[in-house]
């Protein structure tokens, strides 16, 4: 017998999830590197793999169902990361992953970038973001897909990395190209508040730039709540554990701190055995808004509808359930109000076209 509820989904089910608009804030775009395009562009760009580098695209699919912690992810994906070399492969990797999700019923999505593994190879933060931004505008004229570039500081890397990479985006950030801050990578041990100074001289750049960072993913809540006091983050980046403290839960819930939560991420990255150990009722319960996310679907099994249908397999959600995790995406989203008002109307009519579950 299985261990974990896991219920069948119906038509009705598949469709509503399918139809819903959604907001994705928690994509790493480098994430979106499927195999079979990493070993396309290795071969374009001669470079060479590890020698105990998996062979074949199959292979390495493969080898994904073996992460046991977070850097285990990490060791591969950075290994991912250095056959992007031109701003063309970070055109196609963008094109690919909006493509995807145009047709998972996706309307918003705010998607990170880590300069910080492309510039210490040399490229220009430029070549990067223009490639992404490229595609951007290319998916928005051809589906209406509005989008946000973040930026994320590798938190492995020294303070003076993560400041001089500020400098290197300075005129992106001043201009409003670089829309928000984030801080990826390793947690433990390196918690929020070490990078104080950074998101004071970030926010100094740009007043209007939005801050955000993962916190709780594997560290404990006080990773949370320094993130919140120390980095004067707007939302939470995963926040998974906020739920071992009550306080915490109760401050997200008063404050409106919206976490952007990966459920199949966390399961591949074993932070909970399976989806339905996540807190997701308890949010509910406590009224939390949150976001359901991909994080880095080629490597986690599933792009942002997969997560929706997983989240319902396992929770059995009801429509309102549903509509609460919509209009707070929504809300969450650091797109502008017309675009909100858009969109809280096209969830009402996806609303009222289906009957319960
Ligand atoms: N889930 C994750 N946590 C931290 N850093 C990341 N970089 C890409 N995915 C990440
Ligand atoms: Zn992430």
């Amino acid at each position: 017998m299985c261990e974990f509820p896991n219920h069948d989904l119906s038509e009705n089910e598949i469709s509503f999830l399918t139809e819903i608009p959604k907001c994705e804030h928690h994509l790493h775009i480098e994430g979106t590197l499927e195999p079979k395009l990493l070993f396309e562009l290795a071969e374009k760009n001669n470079i060479n793999l590890p020698l105990n580098f998996p062979a074949t695209h199959e292979e390495l699919a493969a080898s994904y169902n073996n992460f046991s912690n977070l850097q285990d992810f990490l060791d591969v994906y950075y290994i991912g990361c250095n056959v992007l070399i031109n701003e063309d492969d970070f055109y196609q990797l963008t094109l690919e992953y909006l493509t995807k999700v145009s047709k998972q019923g996706l309307k918003h999505t705010e998607i990170f970038f880590d300069p910080q593994s492309h510039t210490s190879r040399n490229l220009s933060i430029d070549l990067v973001f223009n490639g992404i931004k490229k595609a951007c505008d290319e998916i928005f004229v051809e589906f209406g897909i509005t989008t946000k570039i973040i930026m994320c500081l590798l938190r492995h890397c020294s303070i003076d990395d993560c400041s001089a990479t500020l400098d290197l985006a300075e005129h992106l950030i001043k201009d409003g190209k670089i829309h928000g801050l984030g801080l990826d990578s390793s947690e433990k041990p390196f918690p929020p508040e070490l990078f104080e100074q950074v998101y004071l001289k970030a926010k100094q750049l740009n007043p209007e730039l939005r801050l955000t960072a993962h916190a709780g993913e594997e560290g404990d809540s006080s990773y949370i709540t320094n993130a919140l006091n120390k980095l004067n983050v707007e939302r939470i980046d995963h926040g998974v554990r906020s739920i071992e403290d009550p306080k915490v839960i109760e401050r997200l819930a008063n404050e409106k701190i919206m976490l952007s939560v990966c459920p199949l991420s966390n399961v591949v990255l074993r932070v909970v055995q399976d989806v339905s150990q996540l807190p997701i009722k308890k949010f509910l319960d406590a009224n939390v808004p949150f976001s359901i996310n991909s994080d880095d679907p080629a490597y986690f099994g599933g792009y942002i509808l997969d997560n929706y249908l997983e989240v319902q397999r396992r929770f059995k959600l009801t429509k309102k359930d549903w509509a609460f995790i919509a209009t707070n995406a929504i809300l969450g989203s650091w797109c502008d109000e017309d675009r909100k008002t858009e969109l809280l109307l096209n969830l009402e009519n996806v609303m009222n076209k289906y009957h319960d579950f």
